[in-house]
């Protein structure tokens, strides 16, 4: 038996379908007075409120204009790089080199990467994010960190150990024998335990050597239920240095494929400049690509296409991609994706943001039927969002026609501000 522990009252947002292959009115419902009823961890049932019974025991919380929906999922993020987010005037590798590496060599220090998760999901947590699949670093240490950090706030989290055999400096170096290794007893020891999934993870062809990249296709290979994330194609330098450091390669996507790195549950970040046969093969494959737009304009990379790679088909998410992005807020990260689509004359939808920021990116993470949706059946992981959080705000959306335009500003210009309430796992979150 189901029992109702909780019902939520607000405006609600569910998806019915894809809203960039759907026209909007199949593709997403919208209740002015709805109600969502919880229970057992999981969304019992989602309507209008006047048809939803209220059962005795059940606590209602009355959340009056405000919008409930599917928690955020943050589809790349480095948690490890929450320290240095927003450190100035560097591109990619030199970025990486300066201000990256250096931290990600500190969180060896076990205490410091549990400090550093912790920070982490609280940021996250205030911002409406509920699953983040974030890299960690060389040191199985911060996997159990953020694994640890995520089990004890009941979150589903994702995370790997970052593998890196070449080009990184002293300290922050395994080999292809011992990524295998480690990554293999972190997999057995996290993968599936309560809401937590291992993600296979180098972090790209320049920092692997061909010997690593092959040692971790044979993991996957072995553990086929398993992400494997990593990096493509986000700036110009780096695909010359990678036709550099692969010259029999045909291209940056066949340094993961002729590695055993490419596959449906691939999740390739940035995925900027691709060749026409990249995007084929990654179409092809059913590989998600995950959009990072507050970090290609921070880092300086370039313009992803997103209404272009739907209209291809591809497998698109949402992210971050703190610290390269300069928000842990996915309503930021829409903001970007948004002004990203408007310099290459592509106005995304608000409902297409939000679909990117929650299904999208649950799509690529292969949990779309257990989180980024509101809907009977999935977990119960909701952000409720303030559609009035600053003055600035609350003008613009008081004149608002319809829910789009009431929505869209605090897209624009909402942060952690608009962030009324979080349930996680059918709990409320403090925040
Ligand atoms: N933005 C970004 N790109 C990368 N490519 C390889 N590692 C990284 C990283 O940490 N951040
Ligand atoms: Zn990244």
């Amino acid at each position: 038996m189901n029992t109702v522990t909780h019902i939520l009252l607000g405006q609600t947002l569910s998806f019915t379908n894809d809203p960039f292959s759907t026209p909007l009115e199949d593709a997403v419902k919208l209740e002015r007075r709805g109600a969502v009823a919880l229970g057992q961890g999981k969304v019992l049932a989602v309507g209008a409120a006047d048809d939803i019974t209220v059962p005795q025991d059940a606590k209602v919380i009355d959340y009056g204009d405000a919008l409930i929906m599917a928690g955020f999922v943050d589809a790349h993020l480095h948690y490890p790089q929450t320290g240095i987010i927003a450190s100035w005037g560097k591109r990619l590798i030199d970025w990486l080199n300066t201000y990256t590496f250096p931290e990600e060599t500190r969180l060896g220090d076990p205490a410091y990467a549990r400090e550093i998760a912790a920070r982490y999901f609280d940021l996250a947590l205030a911002n409406g994010t509920t699953t983040s699949l974030s890299y960690a670093t060389i040191h199985p240490t911060s996997v159990d960190a953020y694994f640890t950090e995520a089990q004890s706030r009941g979150l589903r989290a994702l995370t790997g150990k970052t593998c890196m055999d070449r080009n990184a400096p002293d300290g922050l170096r395994d080999t292809a024998q011992s990524a295998y290794d480690d990554s293999k007893a972190l997999l057995e020891k996290w993968h599936g335990v309560d809401r937590l999934g291992y993600v296979i993870t180098p972090r790209f062809s320049p920092t692997s050597t061909p010997e690593q990249l092959s040692a971790l296709g044979a993991l996957w290979a072995e553990h086929p239920d398993c992400l494997m994330q990593t990096h493509i194609s986000e700036q110009h330098e780096e695909i010359a240095w990678v036709r550099d450091l692969f010259p029999d390669a045909r291209d940056y996507l066949d340094t993961y494929e002729a590695h055993g790195l490419l596959g449906e549950r691939a999740v390739f970040g940035h995925a900027i400049h691709l060749t026409e046969r990249e995007e084929d093969r990654l179409k092809e494959v059913g590989a998600g690509l995950v959009h990072c737009p507050t970090s290609n304009t921070f880092i300086g990379s370039g313009i992803f296409e997103t209404a272009r790679m739907k209209a291809q088909g591809q497998r698109v998410g949402l992210a971050t991609d703190t610290g390269g992005g300069s928000s842990f807020s996915m309503l930021r990260t829409m903001a970007a994706a948004y002004e990203l689509g408007q310099l290459k004359g592509q106005p995304l939808h608000p409902a297409q943001l939000i679909w990117l920021a929650t299904c999208g990116s649950a799509q690529v993470l292969h949990l779309a039927d257990k989180i980024g949706n509101l809907d009977v059946g999935m977990e119960a992981d909701l952000v409720v969002l303030d559609l009035a959080s600053t003055p600035a705000i609350a003008q613009r959306s008081a004149r608002a026609e319809d829910i789009w335009e009431a929505v869209f500003p605090t897209i624009m210009m909402g942060d952690d501000r608009a962030t009324k309430a979080v349930w996680a796992g059918g709990k409320p979150v403090s925040l």
